[in-house]
């Protein structure tokens, strides 16, 4: 390797540099290049010894469309999926290309919306196209959204994860589960209650799951905000992305007015869900990250209205 005029390494070619590192050049090829000729091992027919409840992709990231009824009312996020399907004892194994290979179909303007309506569609035909009665598909997505600072009025964006989980069944139908995971502030009770000044506080995170009544229509409800607003509504106070002075002052004074533990939490957003005619059943954990200890504080509640 010899140095250049300027002092630069004269570098061998990209190629050279390959062959250095080990490349070799291609053997000599006898297998079919065309699919029609090629095994096709997945498709095998023998008796396979076991039904398979699912097969197919996780951790598939897609740009998504997600529609609100707050300010971005239209956005894009990033979806991470998984899609699957049952597979029957007497085939080897199932079409992987197929998932991405839809999936890819179904983006309009470069996004897959993630609207119940399309998912729905879209399990639906996964199903026919996998020549299976079933598809399964899940996705996880940040949702933004924009929040004002309580004095000010000054805007930014605050984001919760949202969540669906589409089952379809050709006999049984839909099984839909929707979720978020919305960050709030709470501050101790108990703090509030022994000390003579301050009370501890923490940031907390609100995971709801929610199974919709068949009542639920997306185009009246946005249920990413419902939910939202069932964290945030009984926190001790609202996470803001700018907050001035006055607006500090404020949501520290109701922070203090409106003390809550990790129980109190899980209780009240248990009310308002209850409350809500669209919501069947709901599942609702809170996490406190506490800021005087290392560990967390966690609660959950779990509650089914067709068993009253
Ligand atoms: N079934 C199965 N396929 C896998 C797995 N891992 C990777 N694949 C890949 O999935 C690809 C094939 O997908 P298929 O959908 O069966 O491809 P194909 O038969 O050409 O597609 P169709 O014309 O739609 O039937 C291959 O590249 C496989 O190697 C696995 O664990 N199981």
């Amino acid at each position: 390797m010899g140095i250049n005029t300027n002092g630069k390494k004269q570098l061998p070619n990209k190629q050279e540099r390959h062959k250095l590192f080990g490349s070799v050049e291609p053997g000599k090829k006898t297998k079919p290049t065309d699919k029609e000729a090629m095994a096709d091992l997945q498709n095998s027919q023998n008796n396979y010894l076991f039904d398979l409840d699912a097969v197919g992709i996780s951790n598939v990231k897609y740009p998504v469309k997600v529609s609100s009824q707050l300010q971005p009312t239209t956005q894009s996020s990033i979806g991470e999926f998984s899609f699957s399907s049952s597979v029957a004892k007497d085939s080897k194994g199932t079409n992987m290309s197929r998932f991405t290979e839809q999936l890819h179909a179904y983006l309009i303007d470069g996004n897959f919306d993630v609207s119940l309506s399309n998912l729905k569609e879209f399990t639906k035909e996964l199903a026919a196209r996998l020549k299976r009665n079933d598809a399964f598909l899940e996705v996880t997505f940040p949702w933004f959204f924009e929040r004002k600072g309580p004095a000010s009025d000054l805007s930014g964006f605050n984001h919760a994860d949202a969540y669906i989980r589409i089952n379809y069944d050709k006999e049984l139908g839909y099984d839909i589960i929707t979720g978020i995971t919305g960050t709030i502030t709470t501050l101790c009770p108990c703090s509030k209650e022994i000390s003579e000044y301050s009370a501890h506080n923490q940031r907390g995170k609100v995971s709801m799951e929610i199974g919709l009544a068949d009542s639920f229509d997306e185009n009246k409800i946005d249920w990413k905000q419902a939910l939202l607003e069932a964290a945030e509504s009984n926190a001790s106070a609202r996470i803001h992305p700018v907050l001035k002075r006055p607006d500090e002052k404020m949501v520290t004074e109701q922070a203090y007015e409106n003390p809550r533990f990790v129980e109190d939490m899980v209780r009240l957003v248990a009310a308002d869900l209850y409350e809500m005619e669209f919501v069947q059943a709901f599942h609702v954990v809170c996490q406190n990250e506490e800021s005087i200890h290392l560990h967390d504080a966690i609660a959950s509640i779990t509650y089914d209205k067709s068993e009253e």
